[in-house]
């Protein structure tokens, strides 16, 4: 028997970050949107864990025990004291280390599945506690939407969404590790002030409107300008896309994938090509959200 999960990507509509807290980690006004690209994780009986994966980034992505799916399989097992042998199988669409949550996605993914899997039984409660332990985008992988991630990200207040939001997304030649965004903020905010971080109300309203221009206007991204250090020529994507007509520009969550807000499905099929055209990035995908969390196929 198999069971197989769909989970969506992210972007972070606002990423608002405070100062660094005694244990490293940042506290979050961090607001998810969930968009129409998918990994697929299939879990299958086995005579021990192991993990495959298939998909353009496929060779970036650990196969041991590291790997996301195959700690949440080994939390849950241990949790409900069985043996944690299963094949997870991830079908990855979801670009790899791109500031986009694809190990988080497959986390939770791999969570669902083998509950569903090994008739667990686990509350929404407990998946999304483990979710929480294996790391702070997790939780959002699970319950999809739209929602307001505070704490270090992984307290979850849903929000209301008012219409569909159409997207384009620049994926960069490379990677970056989120820890080392978060260095890089700390290194360029030092000494500075870091204001407490807030939800902008006017964001939210734009979100629960589903009105395109206001949201356009709001976004924002606290990590944008460590990203753009680390990795300057995203600046040229990001104008790329501007030049091209989106309404609005911005690294998605740590980077350094770009994200390009447009009105609707044609305007992202022009902005997608002027990208492809520009030389400035690696790949371009379109997607609109929000998008369902973690769902049994
Ligand atoms: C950039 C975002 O993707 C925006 O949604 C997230 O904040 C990152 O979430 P994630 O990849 O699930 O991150 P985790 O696996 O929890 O943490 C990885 C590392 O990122 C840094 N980190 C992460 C989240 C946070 N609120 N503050 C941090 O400083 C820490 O150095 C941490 O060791
Ligand atoms: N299932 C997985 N898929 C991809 N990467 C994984 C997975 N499990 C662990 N990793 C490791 O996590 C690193 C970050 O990959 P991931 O694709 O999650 O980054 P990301 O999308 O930038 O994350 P986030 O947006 O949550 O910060 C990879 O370089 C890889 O070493």
């Amino acid at each position: 028997m198999s069971v197989t999960v769909r989970v969506p990507a992210k972007v972070n509509v606002q990423l608002a970050v405070g100062a660094a807290r005694p244990d490293g980690f940042h506290d979050l006004a961090n607001v998810f949107l969930a968009v129409g690209l998918y990994d697929e994780v299939t879990v299958t009986e086995a005579d021990e864990l192991r993990v495959t994966c298939e998909g353009p980034d496929a060779g970036q992505v650990p196969l041991d025990r590291t790997n996301l799916a195959a700690r949440a399989a080994l939390k849950l097992a241990e949790r409900h004291g069985r043996s944690p042998a299963v094949h997870i199988h991830i079908a990855k669409d979801i670009p790899v280390a791109g500031g986009m949550a694809g190990g988080s996605a497959d986390g939770a993914g791999a969570l669902v599945a083998c509950d569903a899997l090994w008739g667990t039984g686990a509350s929404r409660e407990e998946l999304l506690e483990i979710c929480a332990e294996l790391g702070s985008d997790v939780p959002f992988s699970l319950v999809g939407g739209a929602a307001l991630g505070t704490g270090r990200g992984e307290r979850l207040e849903p929000l209301q969404v008012g219409g569909t939001f159409h997207w384009v997304f620049a994926l960069a030649d490379g990677g970056l590790s989120t820890p080392a965004v978060y260095g890089e903020f700390d290194r360029l905010t030092a000494g500075g002030d870091v204001p407490e971080p807030q939800a902008s109300p006017e964001l939210l309203a734009a979100l629960a409107k589903g009105d395109v221009d206001a949201l356009a206007a709001t976004v924002s991204n606290d990590l944008q300008p460590a990203a753009l250090s680390l990795f300057p020529s995203l600046t040229d994507t990001l104008r790329a896309g501007r030049e091209a007509g989106a309404l609005a520009a911005l690294v998605s969550g740590s980077g350094p994938t770009t994200a390009f807000l447009v009105r609707d499905a044609d305007a992202a099929d022009t902005v997608a090509r002027a990208l492809r055209a520009s030389g400035t990035c690696r790949a371009v995908r379109t997607a609109a959200g929000p998008a369902a969390g973690a769902t049994v196929l």
